[in-house]
């Protein structure tokens, strides 16, 4: 049987292809920096809640007192647990990946929204900072059922960052812990076309609705080659093994050892690598900054000793650096999040993001559908 063989130019995992203009985010590999609508991620870490960052990302602008307050108020109103979302969760195993949940959860509130086929701007937006809103709950709700703890009700005189720890452990943390996991989901909150955006702007370029849209993207993050990346990192260092009085130093050598037998053995570790940074992650000085604060906070020096050792190993064998996900995964760790909780928080922040991008493939489209070159047999016939 003869094989057909096209000759073309193939862009394997689309490597390199630019598939549309954005004017959401800058990712720029050549001065490692990213902007959000034209500000640099880090200054917005710096100095901006996350509920301004999400305005930005929406609208374009950074919202005016009265814009915020506005959109605080409406933000407040919709964090509880929707009961309908909650009865369906409760119909999931606890086997099952929080991912999962996650996916459950915003199909659910998708199906039980009244404006779902509505997707006008004024609509678009409104379903966005809805589910902006309700997702904390849902990550809160679903930590607390596998620990057999009741969940706690959202309040209303705290803040975004605030109170998704106060429903997830049902007590009010320091400032300078609220403050890290704050600046983790302003730097996880958009980074252009990467995998799960591009999904939700597949889905979207058919006149999909937005909920399937991020549906969709959620099961795109789930993958350790994306959003995933974040909880493996704890499992790498659990599998060296996190032993909390260990002096840094010793910390070090075991991780640098484990990284060269892993390297020697051909594997991937996740946490480093990228596919549009190749000389380090413009967020990851920020989030590491964040990671050491909370590194002194909660006296966790040996943690650093592992990210040292194979940050260094890494970086002697092949030159390859942490992504956002290398620091992140440790600071959610101490801050008490189960390990597979990582993900799910990271949809909490990028559904930021990915509804921006629907927004913005909604108002320019043009059906997303690439070709294909044929390597299969040659035409026969029965
Ligand atoms: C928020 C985020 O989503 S950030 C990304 C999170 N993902 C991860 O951390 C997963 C681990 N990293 C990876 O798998 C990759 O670096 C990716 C998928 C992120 C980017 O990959 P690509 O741009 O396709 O690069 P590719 O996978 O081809 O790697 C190029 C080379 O570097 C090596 N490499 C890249 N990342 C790693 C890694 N994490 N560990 C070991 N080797 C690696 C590859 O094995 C390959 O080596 P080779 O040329 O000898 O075959
Ligand atoms: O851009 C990418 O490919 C992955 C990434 O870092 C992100 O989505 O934050």
């Amino acid at each position: 049987m003869n094989a057909m063989n096209e000759t073309v130019e193939i862009h394997k995992g689309l490597a390199g292809v630019v598939a549309d203009y954005t004017a959401i985010s800058k990712v720029n590999p050549d001065t490692n920096s990213l902007l959000y609508r034209g500000y640099p991620v880090q200054e917005l870490a710096a100095g901006r809640s996350f509920e301004e960052v999400a305005l930005l990302l929406w609208t374009g602008e950074l919202p005016t007192p009265a814009e915020l307050e506005e959109f605080t108020r409406l933000e407040r109103s919709h964090r509880a647990l929707d009961p309908k979302v909650r009865a369906a969760i409760d119909l999931l195993p606890a086997t099952c990946h929080p991912m999962d949940v996650g996916r459950t959860a915003v199909s659910v509130l998708g199906a039980n929204d009244p404006r779902a086929e509505d997707s006008s701007p004024e609509a678009e937006l409104t379903k966005a900072k809805q589910l902006f809103a309700a997702f904390p709950a849902v990550v809160a709700y679903d930590q607390r059922r596998r620990r057999g703890q009741e969940p706690v009700p959202a309040r209303t005189d705290l803040d975004y960052a605030q109170n998704f720890l106060w429903m997830t452990f049902g007590e009010e943390f320091p400032e300078d812990v609220v403050d890290a996991f704050r600046i983790s989901m302003v730097l996880y909150a958009e980074h252009s076309f990467n995998a799960s955006t591009f999904t939700a702007r597949v889905v979207t370029s058919t006149l999909s609705d937005l909920h399937s849209a991020v549906t969709a993207a959620i099961g795109a993050l789930k993958g350790p080659l994306h959003g995933g990346a974040n909880e493996a990192v704890m499992h790498t260092f659990e599998e060296i093994g996190i032993h909390p009085d260990e002096p840094r130093e010793q910390a070090a050598a075991r991780a640098r050892a484990w990284m060269e037998d892993a390297l020697a053995q051909k594997k991937k570790v996740m946490g480093f690598g990228h596919r549009v940074y190749k000389h380090g992650d413009s967020r990851v000085p920020t989030m590491k900054a964040a990671l050491d604060r909370m590194v002194d906070h909660y006296g966790r020096h040996d943690l650093m000793g592992l990210y040292d050792g194979l940050e260094q190993a890494m970086d002697e064998a092949k030159a390859i650096k942490p992504n956002l996900d290398y620091p992140a995964g440790p600071t959610y760790h101490l801050m008490g999040f189960d390990t597979d909780m990582f993900t799910p928080i990271f949809i909490a922040a990028r559904i930021t993001g990915w509804t921006a991008h629907i927004m913005e493939q909604r108002a320019s489209n043009s059906l997303i559908r690439p070709l294909s070159a044929y390597n299969g047999p040659g035409e026969r016939h029965l």
